[in-house]
């Protein structure tokens, strides 16, 4: 079907409900992207995390930080840790995300996909109270996001998720839909992705 002909809610090229995510790329140009990976990657104090699988602590296959305003209580998702203060890379990109979508983000976590064998399975980020947005900056290599319904897992849709791109996941999707970065094969280069939440 040629692309002017897609229905309303639907977003052109990606066939994702625009009542689901609203995505933008080009939101940051591909200079100041390719500055901010480098920059994030060299100054952030990365995690390696570990979660429980049948009894076993496994290493989650990328690394981590998070980052907000050190006084919040961020006991809902992240027992024991406290963010990191923000820094001035980090609240450019804040600040960009807020204006274009009339938000407020209080803190980020950022995920380091060193190479196409990073990746993070199925799942919903639906701690806390139901109504909050989440919106994931893309910057690096391009990664396929997935997403599926929770109930019928023949509804799914994948977003190629550009470098210096935007996507905004509106009120219900964490309700009702899971998502995953799979793995692929044979890429060599490096993403991270910066989730800003409104956990308050
Ligand atoms: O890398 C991404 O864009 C999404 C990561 C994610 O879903 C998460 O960390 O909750
Ligand atoms: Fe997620």
């Amino acid at each position: 079907m040629p692309q002017f002909n897609a229905p309303d809610d639907m977003l052109p090229n990606h066939g994702i409900p625009a009542k689901l995510v609203d995505y933008k790329p080009g939101v940051f140009s591909i200079e100041e992207s390719l500055d901010l990976l480098d920059k994030i990657i060299d100054e952030t104090p990365w995690e390696e995390k570990f979660e429980l699988i049948n009894g076993k602590e496994v290493s989650t296959p990328r690394l981590i930080a998070w980052f907000g305003e050190a006084d919040l209580d961020y006991s809902i998702t992240c027992k024991g840790l406290y963010p990191l203060p923000w820094t001035s890379e980090l609240l450019v990109i804040k600040e960009r995300i807020e204006r274009l979508s009339g938000e407020k983000f209080d803190s980020v976590s950022l995920n380091y996909y060193r190479n196409g064998n990073d990746s993070v399975g199925w799942h919903m980020d639906n701690y806390g109270e139901p109504g909050r947005k989440l919106c994931v900056v893309s910057i690096g290599r391009s990664r396929m996001f997935d997403i599926r319904n929770r109930d019928d897992h023949s509804l799914e849709f994948s977003i190629l998720l550009e470098n210096g791109s935007y996507l905004l996941m509106k009120v219900g999707f964490q309700e009702n839909w899971q998502h995953r970065i799979p793995k692929m094969k044979g890429i060599k280069e490096s993403r991270i992705n910066l989730i800003f939440r409104q956990l308050h």
